[in-house]
């Protein structure tokens, strides 16, 4: 059977997108894992699903590349907001999507008929509280976020000493976080400035975390770093965050880009 497929990119955060309203895919947590695979298939961070929902315009659904499914992401769902406009399943500019995490709002920026940047309503950021990792890890602390998948935010003063590789691993698997959990290490620049690397959980070393940028824009004004709107800085781009505090709404804003179509037989 032959699937086509998009693949896209936030910030360079790179997932394959289908449309399962033309292919309903049995098997999302084998295929991230076949896809995502860089020299024997497509390449990618994960597997995005697209559908219908009663509740919503459309739907996601987010596989990593080791086919564990999250309950959110924020760069899939700036992409699936340039999908669904662009290839003509809707001529509205702001969409809502049914997630794991519940509905988000995406405002669609549209110019000369393409979505250039999304707005997305990422909801209340939720169990923010410091963590004391204890003895024994490369890390004592950091600040624990929820953007409806779980995040850690550790706070360094030089990014070029983070050894991602060797301590991201380690900190995904630290055991106050059963589900495992998505790590970034966060550098402030300046006000409203804050550099971020980011190990995820389920797909390791990206270049950009959505939800991440979010978890680290809250910890950076929790912390009183960075209060009210920051630039959060990664490998692959930059994503404008906007929050006003502990019990308000959260908005990302960043750029999403279709890489290519192909087709796919599985
Ligand atoms: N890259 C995503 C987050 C994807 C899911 C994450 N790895 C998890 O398991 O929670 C984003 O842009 O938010």
């Amino acid at each position: 059977m032959k699937i086509e497929f998009t693949k896209m990119q936030g910030a360079g955060n790179d997932y394959i997108y289908v449309n399962t309203l033309i292919y309903p895919l049995p098997n999302p947590e084998e295929l991230a894992v076949a896809w995502s695979r860089p020299h024997t298939g497509i390449g990618s961070d994960g597997l995005v699903l697209i559908g219908s929902s009663g509740k919503a315009d459309f739907s996601m659904r987010i596989f990593n590349a080791d086919g564990s499914e999250a309950k959110m992401c924020g760069n899939a769902s700036r992409c699936i907001g340039k999908y669904v406009y662009e290839y003509g399943l809707t001529r509205k500019t702001e969409v809502t999507l049914d997630t794991l995490s519940g509905i988000k709002t995406l405002r669609l920026h549209v110019e000369d008929g393409k979505v250039d940047a999304v707005t997305v309503d990422m909801g209340i950021p939720a169990e923010i509280h410091p963590v004391d990792l204890g003895e024994g890890y490369p890390y004592r602390e950091g600040i624990a976020v929820s953007m409806g998948n779980p995040h850690l935010v550790i706070f360094v003063d030089d990014m070029e000493q983070v050894d991602l590789p060797r301590v991201g691993p380690v900190l995904e698997h630290h055991p106050l976080f059963p589900d495992r959990v998505n790590v970034e290490f966060a550098q402030v620049l300046a006000p409203g400035r804050v550099r971020m690397r980011v190990w995820e959980r389920g797909s390791g070393i990206t270049m950009a975390c959505g939800t991440g940028a979010c978890a680290t824009a809250v910890a950076s004004a929790y912390t009183h770093r960075c209060p009210g709107e920051s630039d959060i800085i990664m490998d692959g781009g930059t994503l404008r965050i906007r929050w006003a505090g502990e019990g308000t709404h959260l908005f990302m804003t960043g750029p999403a880009e279709k890489v290519f179509d192909g087709v796919i037989t599985v």
